[in-house]
Parts: structure tokens; C-alpha cells; sequence
């Protein structure tokens, strides 16, 4: 579902991207964890066809982004990071917007499951600018999912939810891809990812310094926070080593 080939970016003289390769398979769950800073949007911005990378190659779908852009953003549900509903548009106009951007018919109904789902039909005719930010939120998980795409790529999906949102929302990407979907989350939260990721990717200063699936036994082992705070830091100590010996060989902790 999505094949990345030594992808960089530079945004200047700042490197937020630095070679990455990937291969992410349909069913799958994959999130993309790191640091403030580390690249995690811009990977993608990069996927999503928003902003073009350095170097490299990066496959969609099938589909490649630099080539068709278009096609991706057609294809796949997207939410990006801090992303807001336009302030003019009631919620129901917005959905319904999206819904026929995505050439749906007979999308009504498929706009008020959402509102059902998020429990706030009572606000679909509020204009988004009126909505809190855990609503609005609500409402770029509903445009990215309406059209059921075979593959969603999200920002950060639980931001500003409360609790019980925030576990509807753990519950529906689980069970979307064990109904074939395949995600790809970013976040932070290292524990969002322990509980509903298969697959993960570590990226430190813009370089993927880990990918494995989730129920390896070797990481099942150990303290998964631990772990990540190790391949973190012990990543810092290392490239401060490297600094001082080029030539030396970075070996991934164990
Ligand atoms: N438009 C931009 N212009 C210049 N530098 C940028 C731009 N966007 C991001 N950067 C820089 O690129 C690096 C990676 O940023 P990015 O937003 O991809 O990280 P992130 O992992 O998503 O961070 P966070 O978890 O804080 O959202 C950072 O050093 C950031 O300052």
C-alpha cells in the first residue's frame, strides 16, 4: 500500500526527512512514532502528495505521488496535522461537501452514521467555527472516512478527544483494518501505538532508526516506552559518537 524509496527533505539548510525506506502492507496498522521534530508530518505531507520531497520515490496505492497527486488524495482518507473544517460551512455542509468531492451518491445517510457515531447530530447544522476543537476534530475523522478508503493516513488521530471518544475511535481503526482497511498513524502517544498499532516505525532526526511489527516477540519482551526512550536516546549518544568517528557502523539496540 505505500513503498517509500530514499526519501529526503529539505526545508532549506534543515533536513526533516534523511533516506527513509518503507513498505507498508494492506491490513495494516502502522504507526510512525518519533520526537518533536523528528519528521513525522512531514513524512506525511510527503505521502499525502501536500509538499514534494528533496529525493526519493514514494508509491501510493499503486499509485506514484509525484506523478499523481491528485489521484492519491482522491483515493485516500486523509486527515492532516491541526487541520480544521472550513469556518463557513455548518457540519452537515461540510460532510456533505466532501461527500460529493468523493463523487459519493446517496451520502446522507452515510453522513449521519458519522454524526451518530461521534454522538453530536445535535451540532451538524452549528457552523464549524462554533464547534469546540474535539467536535471539529470529529468532523476530519468523519471527512476522511465517509468515502471508506482502502487506505487512511492520519495526523495525530485522537488530538483533543476525551476518553470515551478517544477509545470509539481506538475501536473503529482496529476494527477497519481487520475489515482489510490499512492505516497509517503518526503520533507521539507511545501508548495509542502500543494498544493498536501491528506495526511501527521509530524516526529520530528525520532518519528511520526502527520498523517491526508490534507482536515481535522481541519487543513484546521488553518495556515498550523503555524501548523507545533507548533507541531515543541511545541514538543521541550515537550520532554525537558518530560526529567524533565517521566511519563508525551505528548498530540498532537490542
Ligand atoms: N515549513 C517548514 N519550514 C522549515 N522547517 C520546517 C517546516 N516544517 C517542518 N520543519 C522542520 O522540519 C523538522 C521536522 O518537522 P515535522 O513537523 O515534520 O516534525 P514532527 O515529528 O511532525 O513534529 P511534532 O511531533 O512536533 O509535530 C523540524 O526541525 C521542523 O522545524
Amino acid at each position: 500500500m505505500i513503498e517509500v524509496k530514499g526519501l529526503s527533505k529539505f526545508y532549506g539548510q534543515t533536513q526533516a526527512v534523511d533516506g527513509v525506506d518503507l513498505s507498508i502492507g494492506k491490513g495494516e496498522l502502522f504507526g510512525l512514532l518519533g520526537p518533536n521534530g523528528s519528521g513525522k508530518t512531514t513524512m506525511i505531507k510527503m505521502l499525502t502528495g501536500q509538499i514534494k520531497p528533496t529525493s526519493g520515490t514514494l508509491r501510493v496505492h499503486g499509485i506514484n505521488v509525484l506523478e499523481d497527486p491528485l489521484r492519491v488524495r482522491e483515493l485516500v482518507g486523509v486527515i492532516p496535522e491541526q487541520e480544521t473544517p472550513p469556518s463557513f460551512l455548518t457540519a452537515e455542509e461540510y460532510l456533505h461537501f466532501v461527500a460529493k468531492i468523493r463523487k459519493m451518491e446517496h451520502y446522507e445517510e452515510a453522513c449521519s452514521k458519522w454524526f451518530d457515531f461521534f454522538d453530536f447530530a445535535d451540532q451538524k447544522d452549528s457552523l464549524c467555527k462554533d464547534l469546540s476543537r474535539g467536535t471539529r476534530q470529529k468532523l476530519m475523522f468523519a471527512q476522511a472516512f465517509l468515502h471508506e478508503p482502502e487506505l487512511a493516513i492520519i495526523d495525530e488521530p485522537l488530538i483533543n478527544l476525551d476518553p470515551v471518544m478517544q477509545k470509539k475511535v481506538k475501536d473503529f481503526l482496529k476494527g477497519y483494518v481487520n475489515n482489510g482497511g490499512t492505516i497509517f498513524i503518526s503520533t507521539h502517544i507511545l501508548e495509542i501505538a502500543k494498544e493498536i498499532c501491528t506495526s511501527i516505525g521509530v524516526i529520530y532526526r528525520g532518519k528511520l532508526v526502527y520498523t517491526g511489527r508490534l507482536d515481535d516477540p522481541g519487543l513484546q519482551k521488553r518495556n515498550f516506552e523503555g524501548f523507545f526512550l533507548d533507541l531515543v536516546s541511545r541514538r543521541k549518544e550515537i550520532s554525537n559518537d558518530i560526529m567524533q568517528k565517521p566511519t563508525k557502523e551505528v548498530p540498532l539496540p537490542v
